[in-house]
């Protein structure tokens, strides 16, 4: 393992490949290239790889003067190496798509790191490796991809992670960590997935139904009733698999992630998935909840309402923007 690390300051520098270099990808990957690591990013979008490739990344953070970050993006087809460290973060339902496009650059050596958000992740990946070399995490970092080759960001963030399997992590959370991630790991991943997911199955979709940033949310006198509604549907079937959902937790950290020094200004990953005519992550979040909850015999008609206005949203904007799209060539 050594002889592919390069030893610069207190740790080693690492060759990573960020899978998924959209709105999120591109944040960590600018940070970890910024520590010296040599990265590059792995997406499919033409365009954003074209300007990234042209004029590099353009990040633009809070009210700072837009920087430029160079490095490589190219197509899962394009990409040929090995990489001590695998960053995934696809949207969830993209992850199962991306493992299989950048098998060929997979080797037993190579560690994967999921990053996304919602439940799922950690099956979809066993799928693909071994599990020795799966780690599984949450992260409270926030991105916009608000056009090619451009992101802006927000406030601060951090990883809580775990090694699924046995092996030794402490050289990635040290690189991940000279980057100024803020990396903590924890023997207790899937507790944390799950109250990473009920953060966002009260922000994400509550976002894009009241065209609301994070603080704006909040400033809605009943934001917390809300968010009750749907935790506590949560808390009930995470007793049915054994997960420990704890509301009071789950709101205090609703509470800090709603500050604008923290993710205040950021309008969630969902909103921006509608806002782009996407398909969104609801049926990992809510509605991945409302299943086991149908499942279990355990009402959930907050989590099951939630996931429909959301589909319901997906087609309506899909919609109008083929419209807006059909008068366009005209
Ligand atoms: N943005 C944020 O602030 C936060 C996001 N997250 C989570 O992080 C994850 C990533 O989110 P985000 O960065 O916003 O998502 P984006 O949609 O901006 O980025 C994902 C990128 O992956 C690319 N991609 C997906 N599948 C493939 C494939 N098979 N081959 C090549 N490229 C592929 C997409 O390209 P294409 O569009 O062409 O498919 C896209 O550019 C999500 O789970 C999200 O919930 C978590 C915390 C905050
Ligand atoms: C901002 C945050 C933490 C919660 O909405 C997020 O995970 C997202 O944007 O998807």
């Amino acid at each position: 393992m050594e002889e592919t690390y390069l030893t610069v300051r207190n740790v080693l520098t690492m060759k990573i490949a960020i899978a998924g270099f959209g709105a999120l990808g591109a944040r960590l990957g600018v940070k970890l290239q910024s520590a010296g690591h040599e990265v590059i990013g792995i997406d499919g979008w033409a365009a954003h790889i074209a300007a990234i490739n042209t004029d590099g990344l353009t990040v633009v953070h809070e009210d700072n003067a837009p920087k430029k970050y160079y490095l490589p993006v190219m197509t899962p087809k394009e990409v040929d190496g090995e990489f001590d460290l695998i960053i995934l973060l696809t949207k969830t339902p993209q992850l199962n798509r991306m493992l299989t496009d950048i098998q060929p650059i997979i080797t037993p050596k190579t560690k994967l790191l999921v990053l996304s958000n919602g439940l799922g992740n950690i099956e979809i990946m066993a799928q693909h490796v071994a599990r020795d070399q799966i780690l599984a995490g949450v992260t409270l970092w926030t991105s916009t991809l608000v056009k090619p080759g451009e992101i802006h960001t927000t406030g601060s963030g951090s990883i809580k992670l775990q090694a699924i399997g046995e092996s030794d992590i402490t050289p990635i959370v040290d690189a991940m960590n000279e980057a100024h991630l803020n990396v903590a790991t924890t023997n207790d991943v899937l507790t944390a997935i799950w109250h990473k997911a009920g953060i966002n199955s009260v922000l994400n979709p509550l976002s894009v139904l009241l065209n609301a940033s994070l603080a704006e949310f909040g400033t809605a006198s009943n934001a917390m009733d809300m968010a009750l509604n749907i935790l506590e549907e949560i808390r009930e079937v995470g007793a049915t698999r054994g997960i420990k959902v704890d509301i009071n937790a789950i709101i205090a950290d609703l509470i800090k992630l709603i500050r604008p020094e923290n993710a205040g200004n950021h309008y969630p990953s969902m909103y921006q998935d509608i806002k782009n005519g996407k398909y969104t992550e609801i049926d990992f979040l809510n509605g991945y909840f409302a299943k086991v909850g149908r499942q279990e015999n355990v009402p959930t008609p907050f989590n099951t309402l939630v996931t429909r206005m959301i589909h319901a949203k997906e087609d309506i904007e899909r919609v109008k923007l083929a419209k807006q799209q059909e008068t366009f060539e005209i």
